[in-house]
């Protein structure tokens, strides 16, 4: 790779804004698109985007765009760092603009609720040929918060094109932001979408007052889950051992900084949904990947019970407490049961 690239990140959220302050720390020129004018010339005026991470300067080489044509020009990637919500219609503006083949990287984390397909499916589906010219989705436990204060944050670029990927990893990775690759794209994706829903859980049980036993059951159990739903759909079973599985699941539903964990507290604390959504002002992933996660597990009958109970308290107004006894007084089970499909039926013995 050419030492220095021009990048454009799409969405001056925190995560967009922490991964324009590491590129632009490595030496790239970045420009930071926002679809706030007003945003817009806050940050080119402060060189800080205060309203998602304050305090925060960001490097003299991140200018921030409006408009976004002008935004992609020149570029050699564009990286995506928009809602999930909001991926389909970006890219649907990002094509009618874009008048040379990118690499396209997505760092969002969700499913589209009803079509149930992934983030790069849905960037498959809305770029053509003369937009895209590979795709890698870069995911794993990384909170904002923390890469903006440069403390050591370890992720994974995912693409099935190794010379893609490693083009991503070497763009990123620099001493405190360290980039593996893999070739896993769905299982990287399932692990990333999903986690947020089993932090959205780990919340209501902190919430709640259950503890430490209840927050570990929550977080074996759910891996159990997303593995269960992941290898279905076609994923490696040892990514949701890696960083995008375990990895990012710890992190979320242990962290502060977990916008899906603080929305689960204040619903096991009482609040509904509504009052949540409005009190966060930033965006809650899990919410709408629950939709997705119940819709797909049905679909394949894959056992979820997790998901299912979020689901119940998220859409069908089932109090917390009731939703955890339904949980606990299941029917008796093994352990693996589900997952010897899996790992081979020796571990069934
Ligand atoms: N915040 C974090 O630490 C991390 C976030 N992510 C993922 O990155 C994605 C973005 O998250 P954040 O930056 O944290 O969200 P955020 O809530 O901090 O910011 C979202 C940004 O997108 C903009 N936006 C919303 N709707 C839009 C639309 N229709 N068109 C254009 N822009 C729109 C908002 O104005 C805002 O600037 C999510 O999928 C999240 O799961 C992934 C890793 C870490
Ligand atoms: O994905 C994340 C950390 O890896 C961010 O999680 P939250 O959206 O819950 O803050």
């Amino acid at each position: 790779m050419e030492t220095n690239q021009r990048v454009a990140v799409i969405g001056a959220g925190s995560w967009g804004t922490a991964l324009a302050l590491v590129l632009g720390d490595n030496g790239h020129d970045v420009n930071l698109w926002t679809h706030n004018k007003d945003q817009m010339a806050l940050i080119n005026d402060t060189n800080r985007n205060e309203r998602y991470l304050p305090d925060t300067d960001l490097p003299a080489s991140v200018k921030a765009y409006y408009e976004l044509e002008k935004a992609i020009e020149g570029v050699s990637t564009i990286v995506f760092a928009v809602p999930s919500k909001a991926i389909r219609e970006v890219a649907q503006n990002i094509e009618k603009v874009c008048k040379e083949p990118k690499v396209i990287v997505h760092v969002s984390k969700g499913i589209e609720p009803d079509s149930h397909l992934r983030i790069s499916e849905i960037l498959q589906q809305t770029l053509s040929e003369k937009t895209m010219k590979s795709m890698v989705v870069l995911s794993g436990p990384s909170h904002a918060e923390e890469v903006v204060k440069r403390h050591p944050t370890t992720v994974t670029a995912a693409s099935d094109q190794l010379n893609a990927s490693q083009f991503v990893q070497d763009l990123f990775m620099n001493q405190h932001f360290r980039v593996y690759t893999n070739s896993d794209v769905i299982g990287v994706e399932i692990g990333g979408a999903l986690k947020n829903i089993i932090a959205l859980a780990a919340g209501i049980s902190d919430g709640l007052g259950y503890g430490d036993n209840a927050k570990a059951a929550l977080i074996t159990r759910g891996l159990a889950e997303i593995a269960r739903l992941g290898t279905t759909l076609g994923a490696n079973p040892l990514t949701f051992s890696g960083l995008t599985g375990v990895g990012d699941l710890i992190v979320t539903c242990t962290s502060v900084h977990s916008r899906n964990w603080r929305a689960g507290n204040m619903l096991g604390k009482g609040k509904n949904l509504d009052e949540v959504l409005e009190t966060m002002g930033m965006v809650v992933e899990g919410v709408r990947t629950t939709k997705a996660a119940y819709q797909l597990a049905r679909k394949h009958k894959v056992s979820m019970p997790i998901v299912q109970a979020l689901h119940c308290i998220l859409f069908d107004d089932v109090d917390p407490k009731e939703a955890v006894d339904q949980l606990m007084s299941r029917m008796k089970t093994h352990e693996m049961e589900g997952l010897v499909d899996i790992l081979g039926e020796q571990i069934r013995n």
